[in-house]
């Protein structure tokens, strides 16, 4: 999270003021994330989120967040919970964006993970996945294989500017996965953005997962796609296998991937490395002067994106052979 927008202390205790919280004893804003606006709230009832919905959350979108999160910690998922108002709704104003107020999850996000944690989350998102099965809403990705080359539309024209030849390499790779992406594999409410700063711990015990508000339905083995790269490249840009096989065995210890998931899956993580780079390619492009947030760096994830082009079977990130 991060700050784009500033609140004073009136207009928060007004509209904290329909939330069963108590009185409001101090509040800070959050410098961590990229996304939205979060201020951590100290209350008469103890701590909690406030988040603002900034740029790429659509308010339309809200009640399948809400619902999510609820659905998923009726069904053994822990996550932050939305608090309700007396009339029963979650989302209010504040300063001009939706806004809600979750319940703080108590731990610590990884700051150099490991293959112990790997395996965590790779247990952790599967068990989502079971969890997500029998949500009634859904919500197409956004930020799914059609959505890409809208995305990089916005930011071509400055590409080069970020790395020289980012343009052309950038799409001759949206040509080869719009080509060739599948669309008959395990389709499911899935996080879509399992980063380890989305995964907290306490100890080196999983202690719940944040920040659902890329959720959305779509291949299930997309979303282990996501964390074979968020999670097992060390800060050399090297793939570590152990922690690939640790957090593909984690998953496989409670949902199964499918021979065509497995064959997909250098394809797929092709895809999700080319995701991130386009939503830091834009964001390192157009972020406002004045936010609090620290800008991600686009050409990370082209470096990720180069090694999944050169992965021809998914046992080289530590799957097992079938
Ligand atoms: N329910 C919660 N309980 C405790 N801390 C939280 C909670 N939600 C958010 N935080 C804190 O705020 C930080 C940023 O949150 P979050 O990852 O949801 O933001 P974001 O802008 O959506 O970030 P990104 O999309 O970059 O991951 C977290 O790393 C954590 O420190
Ligand atoms: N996890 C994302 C930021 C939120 O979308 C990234 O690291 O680019």
């Amino acid at each position: 999270m991060a700050v784009y927008t500033d609140i004073s202390e009136e207009e928060l205790a007004a509209f904290l003021a329909d939330y069963p919280v108590g009185e409001l004893l101090s509040y800070k804003g959050i410098a961590e994330g990229v996304e939205n606006s979060n201020y951590l709230l100290h209350t008469g009832e103890g701590h909690f989120i406030l988040t603002l919905y900034e740029k790429r959350v659509n308010p339309d979108d809200l009640p399948f967040f809400v619902g999510l999160m609820e659905h998923l910690a009726r069904n053994g998922v822990t996550c932050p919970q939305p608090v309700k108002r007396a009339d029963g709704g979650a989302i209010g104003r504040l300063a001009g964006r939706p806004a809600a107020i979750v319940t703080f999850l108590d731990g610590m996000w990884p700051r150099r993970p490991t293959a112990a944690h790997c395996r965590e989350v790779g247990a952790a998102l599967a068990q989502m996945h079971l969890a997500g099965q029998d949500f009634a809403i859904t919500r197409p990705n956004a930020l799914g294989v059609s959505g890409w080359r809208p995305l990089f539309n916005l930011a071509a024209d400055r590409a080069d500017e970020v790395e020289p030849g980012l343009h052309a390499e950038v799409s001759g790779e949206l040509d080869i996965l719009e080509a060739t992406w599948p669309s008959d594999l395990p389709s499911g409410v899935i996080h879509a953005d399992l980063f380890p700063d989305n995964v907290f711990f306490l100890g080196k015990t999983l202690s719940g997962l944040i920040d659902f508000y890329f959720a959305c339905n779509d291949l299930l083995a997309y979303d282990v796609a996501v964390c074979l790269n968020a999670w097992c490249f060390e800060r050399d840009f090297s793939f570590n296998i152990t922690k690939g096989q640790a957090l593909l065995a984690g998953y496989q210890s409670v949902r199964h991937l499918s021979p065509d998931e497995r064959d997909a899956l250098p394809l797929l993580a092709r895809g999700a490395a080319l995701r991130f780079l386009l939503t830091r390619l834009y964001d390192w492009l157009n972020t406002p002067p004045g936010a609090v947030v620290t800008k991600k760096d686009p050409k990370e994830y082209l470096r990720r994106l180069r090694f999944h082009a050169q992965i021809r079977d998914a046992v080289e990130y530590g799957l097992e052979p079938a």
